[in-house]
Parts: structure tokens; sequence; C-alpha cells
């Protein structure tokens, strides 16, 4: 996927925020293994009800488009039906908003039966309106002969009931799937001696590179022997004491999360439920750092995982300090309440052998209650 980003300055919005927006979506677009080649901003309080952007603007992109060669447009915003097909039409290329990549992005990770479920079913709701657009489209387009045009109607009602179909058959399946749970939760391999960690944390917090750098640290390491697992699965082996530690990397926590996919957000997280021990990620440069972590904590809330060992890791403390001896621990522990926290720089190495160190306790931990119970 080759993209060219648009983003919207609304008189609302600061410089900072729209470029902090942005940066954000090409996040998005590297997660679903895209590329961005080109970012366009237009200033404008009320969008255009036919293509969002004024019509200056859409030559500007077409010119954009066909300069660097790209195939994709993505809007920092929520496009109607109708823009998405006539800036489709303009520009011949692909049209994307900030909730299809998210989908794409959650379409990805969902693992489970329930969670590839529920990113159908959001997929679905939010294709729903498109195809109605699409039903129009058929229509005006084809416009004269009378044949056709019954054949053009056709074709969009069809796709609308088969949709709607789908949608009435996947709300049953997730209303039985989630009946099931309970029972098949008690019967979950436990076994003592893999201890299963699962990062979570806003998205930039430095999950996916502390993953690497935890799990590369050992030479005992292979990703290919867990070939089978997903491959954001790595794991950390301490052989003096016959343990391994599985850890997971999980989808980052996003600004603007558009409501509608929360269900399906929730079911990414689901793994989360077999996890022995959470490591929240933070990222503590950032100045919103308090607020980024109380949204993951209501979320972790949410999906009843709040009861759970869960070790806050303050990440890139490296942005903040020139060296690791001025880093304060106990100052920051404050700042996160009664619960286990280390300060650490992922980019640095620092602090990374305590977090090992922390590790291995709690895999030690796993066995003694393991045995007690
Ligand atoms: N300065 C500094 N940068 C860091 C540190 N750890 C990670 N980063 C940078 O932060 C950025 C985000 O890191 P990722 O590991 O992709 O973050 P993530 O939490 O996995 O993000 P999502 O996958 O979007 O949820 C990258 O550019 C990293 O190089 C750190 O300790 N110090
Ligand atoms: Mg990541």
């Amino acid at each position: 996927m080759r993209c060219i980003l648009v983003g919207i300055k609304t008189k609302e919005k600061k410089d900072k925020e729209l470029k902090q927006s942005l940066s954000e979506l090409e996040g998005l677009v590297e997660a679903v293994e895209g590329v961005t080649l080109g970012k366009l901003y237009q200033k404008k309080d009320i969008p255009d009800p036919s293509t969002f952007i004024g019509k200056g603007k859409v030559k500007q992109l077409k010119e954009l488009i066909e300069g660097t060669k790209a195939d994709t447009v993505v809007f920092d915003a929520d496009l109607t039906p109708v823009q998405i097909t006539n800036i489709e039409k303009i520009t011949q290329a692909n049209v994307l908003d900030r909730t299809d990549l998210i989908l794409q992005i959650f379409s990805q990770r969902a693992k489970t039966r329930q969670a590839k479920l529920q990113v159908e079913l959001a997929t679905l709701q939010h294709e729903l309106p498109r195809v109605y657009g699409q039903k129009g489209k058929a229509l005006s387009r084809i416009g004269g002969g009378m044949k056709t045009k019954g054949a053009g109607e056709k074709i969009g009602e069809i796709k609308v009931r088969t949709i709607k179909d789908r949608i009435s058959k996947i709300k049953k399946e997730l209303e039985k799937i989630k009946k099931q749970r309970y029972q098949q939760r008690k019967w979950r391999n436990k076994d003592p001696n893999i201890l299963k960690v699962s990062l979570v944390g806003y998205t930039n917090a430095g999950k996916s590179t502390l993953l690497k750098k935890l799990t590369k640290r050992d030479t005992f390491v292979s990703d290919q022997l867990f070939a089978t697992l997903d491959t954001k699965t790595s794991y950390i082996a301490f052989p003096d004491i016959g343990k391994k530690v599985l850890i997971t990397d999980t989808v980052g926590f996003v600004k603007n999360m558009p409501k509608e996919l929360m269900d399906a957000f929730m079911a990414t997280l689901e793994e989360l439920e077999d996890a022995d021990l959470i490591l929240h990620v933070i990222d503590i440069s950032d100045e919103n750092w308090v607020e980024k972590m109380e949204a993951v904590e209501d979320i972790l809330k949410k999906i009843n995982v709040s009861d759970k060992p869960l070790v806050v890791v303050l990440n890139k403390i490296d942005k903040l300090v020139p060296s690791p001896e001025y880093i304060e621990e106990a100052d920051h522990t404050m700042l996160t309440g009664d619960r286990e926290t280390v300060v650490i720089s992922t980019e640095k190495g620092w602090n990374i052998d305590k977090l090992h160190n922390i590790l291995r306790k709690y895999a030690l931990r796993k066995d003694t209650v393991s045995v007690g119970g």
C-alpha cells in the first residue's frame, strides 16, 4: 500500500495536534505494512459535502498521487460514502479513512474466533453505508435502459441483504461463544513452567521495541522455535530455573478510537485473559502520560483483567535524564500508585536487567502458586 495522508486543520486544532494526529496515522499505515509517500494539509472548518477537501485540494491530491505513484489516500477523518466515491472517481486511488486502517490492524491481530468475529462485525457495520452508496452509484451510472437499471438495483440490494444476514449471524454466534467461554477457561492448560506475559500500552509507548530488546538479550531465544505461535510472541528462557517467559505484544491504544470499534478493539485484547502478568508500558516523556495511563487502565477494567498482577514500565526515561544515575524511581512510583514500577530506557538499555529480574521473580512465583494450589 503506497499512501498519501490527508490532514484537516480546523480552527480548534492547533498545529501541534494536527502534526501528532498525522504522525499517529502514519504509524497506523506502517502497522499494516504500508508506506507514506506524502502528506497534504488543508485548512477547513466545514468539510465539503461532496469531496471533504476543497476542489482545488482534490486536484493537488491527484497530482501528488500521480507524481508519487501512490495507490491509496488515507484521510485523517471519517468520510461519508458519497465523499469516498467522489474522491476515488477523481483520483483513481483507493480511499481509506482512519477507521478502515484501524480495522485492518485489528483483523491482522485478531486470533481467537471471538476476536475475528468481533472485527468482522465492526468491518461490516462500517461498510454497510458504503454499499448503500454503491447501490445509488450503480443506478445513476447506468441511468438509461430499464433492463440494466433493474439489474444494478438488484445487485446492490443483494449485497445489502447479504451483509445484514451476516451481521445477524455473527451476533448470534458471538452470544453463543460468550456463554461457552466461561466453561472453557476452567479447563485451560496451566503449565507452571511457562509464565505468560502481555505487553499493553498506548500506541508508541515502546512495546514492540521492548519485546525485541527483552528477548534478544537472551542467547537462547529463537523466534523460529515458536513459528506456530503468532509472530508477535517471543520468549525468554531461564534455563537455570527451568522456566520460560512467553511475552506477547498487543495492539496499541490510539487516540480518536472510533466508538463503534471499541468492542472489536477489546476483542483483540482478549488474550489478556490468559496472561499471568501484565506489563503496562508507558512513555514517561509524553506530557500526557498520566492521562494515557488512565485510559489504558480503564480498558483493562472493562475487560475484567484489572485483578491480574501488573507491573508498570515507565519507558523512554533517556528523553528526560542524561544518564541512568539520574533515575529517581521513588518519585515515579508515587505517581503510579502502589503498583510495582520500573523506570527504563529500552533504547539505551537502562534497567532492562531490572525488568528481566522482575520477570524471573514472577516466573518463580507462578510455580509456587501452582504447587500450593
Ligand atoms: N528515546 C527513546 N525512544 C524509544 C524508547 N523505546 C522505544 N522508543 C521509540 O518509540 C517509538 C515507538 O516504539 P514502538 O515499540 O513501535 O511502540 P509500540 O508501543 O509498539 O507502538 P504501537 O505498536 O503503535 O502500539 C519508536 O520510534 C522507538 O524507537 C526509549 O526507551 N527511548
Ligand atoms: Mg507495537
